[in-house]
């Protein structure tokens, strides 16, 4: 079911009086949206940094326990001068909140028989720390939780790593008895979704002149990820190629458009090409206008505000003689979105799937003995 959601629309229902948010309510269903999340202020950037460089599911080093903390030490200055740039923090926290709620909002209507719906944000490395916001859902009590991954493609570093601390929180703590669990991700191709980047893509392109249109390059690019892990057979690689294929496909048309990899960190091999070396080659070839497509994440962070839009669209695309480089907006709050996360979770429900994360299955893609993957979770421990 497609919901096409409006701004309109959503103020007359509201003014029509039939439809209210139930959120003050004691939520029936918690919908618990997991993130990496990102330091609201420059003075969290150590300790979220540190978190990213101790975490074995995102990293592994040699000696972790010392070189991650060093790295985390040394890289925090490098780091808060970026989040200056981009206005002193990153945005993830205000975005899911606020899709989050409009979510709900469109849950309590469509939904009534698992009324009131209430999100939570669980962030792997910044606060609303997971732990603490599962002890609020706790506290609330309500009958089912919903681990909704909002990374929409799968990796062990990311919606893996998030999976994983919820599995670590319980086998230290009590798991209350009389709460039903399941878990979404995976959605990297969901309708909806690849609708709402193909309008992102289009809204751009129509910024062209028409006589430019159809040779803009669509660069879709993505956070890189190790080769480490690629060849450890990591899913995330094909699940972004998917996504990305199926908003070709939805555009419908003959852009010449192809996918890099940004964010490398520290000297390793990681996938590439890297996102500034496909503009430049593009340039030398005669290909001079851009849109560019971050492809993996749901929001606005610090890579799509300061390493696309600063590094790469204004600096390096000065440098390397670019004519015209726009980016395609992250979904962010696009009515298209919401109707997105709100139809996921929606079918979700209705399918009745749960899982214990006490038992949950080693993961069968990586070598982490920690890793626990959420595919065969539902086959092993699907209770119907
Ligand atoms: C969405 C996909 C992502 C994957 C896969 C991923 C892997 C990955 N990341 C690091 C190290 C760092 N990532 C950092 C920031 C960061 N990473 C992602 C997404 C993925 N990372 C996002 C959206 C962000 C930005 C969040 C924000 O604050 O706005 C950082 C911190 C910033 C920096 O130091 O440059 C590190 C470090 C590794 C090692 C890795 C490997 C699997
Ligand atoms: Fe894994
Ligand atoms: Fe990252």
């Amino acid at each position: 079911m497609f919901l096409h959601n409006t701004k309109l629309c959503r103020l007359a229902s509201g003014l029509a009086g039939g439809v209210r948010h139930l959120s003050g309510q004691k939520p029936k269903t918690a919908i618990l949206m997991l993130n990496m999340g990102g330091p609201t202020h420059t003075d969290q950037v150590h300790d979220y940094l540190l978190r990213i460089m101790t975490d074995r599911d995102m990293i592994q080093l040699p000696v972790q326990s010392r070189l991650g903390p060093w790295i985390a030490q040394r890289r925090t200055p490098e780091v808060q001068k970026k989040y200056k740039e981009i206005g002193g923090g990153s945005p993830i926290l205000k975005w899911t909140e606020l899709q989050g709620q409009l979510m709900c909002e469109q849950l309590d209507r469509i939904s009534p028989e698992t009324a009131p719906h209430k999100h939570y944000v669980g962030f792997r490395y910044v606060n609303p720390l997971t732990e603490n916001t599962l002890a609020e859902i706790e506290n609330d009590k309500p009958e089912r939780v919903v681990l909704f991954s909002q990374y929409p493609q799968y990796s062990c570093a990311t919606s893996g790593s998030s999976f994983n601390s919820i599995f670590t929180h319980y086998r230290n703590n009590n798991l209350p008895s009389d709460i039903k669990w399941s878990i979404i991700d995976r959605w990297g191709t969901h309708p909806l979704l690849i609708k709402t980047f193909a309008q992102r893509i289009r809204d751009e392109l129509a910024k062209f002149v028409e006589t430019k249109r159809n040779d803009v390059v669509i660069l879709f690019t993505a956070h890189s990820l190790p080769l480490k892990a690629v060849n450890r057979g990591d899913a995330y690689p094909s699940e972004i190629g998917a996504s990305v294929h199926m908003v070709m496909q939805e555009l419908g048309q003959t852009n010449p458009y192809s996918l890099a990899w940004q964010s490398k960190v520290g000297p390793l091999p990681w996938l590439a090409p890297a996102t500034d070396d496909a503009i430049k080659g593009y340039v030398k070839q005669g290909l001079k206008n851009f849109i560019l497509v971050p492809i993996a994440f749901v929001n606005e962070h610090i890579e799509t505000l300061h390493e696309l839009d600063i590094e790469y669209c204004d600096e390096l695309a000065k440098e390397v003689g670019v004519e015209e480089i726009r980016r395609a907006a992250a979904p962010n709050d696009h009515p298209l979105f919401i109707d997105a996360l709100t139809n996921v979770v929606a079918d979700h429900l209705k399918s009745q799937q749960s899982v214990n994360p006490k038992f949950l299955m080693r993961c069968p893609m990586c070598s982490n003995p920690k890793c626990r993957e959420s595919k065969s979770w539902y086959r092993q421990l699907c209770s119907n």
